[in-house]
């Protein structure tokens, strides 16, 4: 059989080339990557906004096989990073895509009109251009893609429920798993938050305050369950389990968190866990995996934060 597979090279959203897993057919390059296992594939598409069509939108292809333009560069970003998410989980844990069955893994770029925004919409991942001053193209941080991507591997295990504290956990651990897959610093979508700024973050887990999120059940926000109210401010109170996560790998270290991490999330958590529901379900698997010294360190991380 004919093989299509190739490699092309692309320029990011920071400007920075990248080698890219590419489809070679009818004389054009595709931004679709066959190279995984379980014959899952990547695939990246571009929106133009919505202006011609629903999701997915269109292939992104490139003649060259150098996906060099400035509009291409959300697409580089978006599936170099898919790429780097899935063998994150691949290397890391065996699992085997989001849904641990080899599900494709589709991204849509440049998604609406300057949206300040990137989601699993439950089938595939989206990301806005940004507004230029608040955000750039949000797939150009690989936290941020490890986020989204988390999300379905969430929705496709615990299932916590997108609201209240089960809902802040939801997003701590797509904050955590962000964290594990871009370990070089404990900040959250540095890479395309306020080009003008640097060093300012959307979120840090090691200082949650630095961006008006608690990190002590003491500042809990008992927000209404409502889109405005963040459905029980979600993004907010991450802020407490994420700071329990800091406290976490700064005691046991990287590699053993994310396996106690990976573990209460696929095997120990419901829908409805709240934080402390969380708390034992993360003291379990570091029990189960590596004995009562990691269970203490679960155990105190949390009470540092208020929660027992
Ligand atoms: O936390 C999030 N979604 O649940 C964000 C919001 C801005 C970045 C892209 C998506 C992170
Ligand atoms: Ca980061
Ligand atoms: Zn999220």
């Amino acid at each position: 059989n004919v093989v299509h597979e190739a490699s092309g090279t692309g320029t990011g959203v920071l400007g920075d080339s990248k080698t890219l897993n590419t489809y070679a057919y009818n004389n054009t390059y595709y931004l679709f990557d066959t190279t995984k296992p379980m014959n899952g594939v990547i695939e990246t598409f571009d929106n133009y906004g919505g202006q011609y069509s629903s999701l997915p939108g269109y292939y992104v292809t490139d003649s060259g096989n150098t996906f060099n333009s400035e509009r291409q560069k959300a697409a580089v970003d978006a599936h170099y990073y898919a790429g780097e998410v899935f063998d994150y989980y691949y290397d890391t844990f065996g699992r085997v895509s989001y849904d641990n069955q080899g599900a494709d893994i589709r991204s849509t770029v440049h998604y609406g009109s300057n949206y300040n925004n990137a989601a699993w919409t439950g089938n595939q991942m989206i990301y806005g251009d940004g507004d230029g001053s608040t955000f750039t193209y949000l797939s150009g941080a690989d936290d941020i893609v490890a986020h989204e991507l988390t999300h379905a591997v969430t929705d496709t295990t615990a299932e916590l429920v997108y609201e209240n504290q089960s809902g802040a956990l939801n997003e701590s651990f797509s904050d955590v798993f962000g964290f594990f897959v871009d370990s070089e610093d404990w900040l959250m979508g540095e890479d395309v938050y306020t080009p003008g700024t640097s060093g300012d973050a959307l979120r840090s887990l090691s200082n949650p305050n630095a961006y008006d999120q608690p990190d002590h059940m003491d500042e809990y926000r008992n927000l209404p369950n409502t889109e405005s109210g963040d459905w029980g401010g979600v993004h907010i109170n991450s802020g407490i389990p994420n700071k329990a996560a800091y406290y976490t790998i700064n005691s046991i270290g990287i590699s053993k968190a994310e396996d106690i991490y990976y573990r209460a999330l696929t095997v120990y958590l419901t829908p409805s866990s709240n934080f402390s529901n969380a708390r034992q379900a993360l003291i379990q698997s570091a029990q189960d995996l590596y004995g009562s010294q990691a269970a203490n360190a679960i155990s105190n991380a949390w009470s540092n934060v208020g929660v027992y």
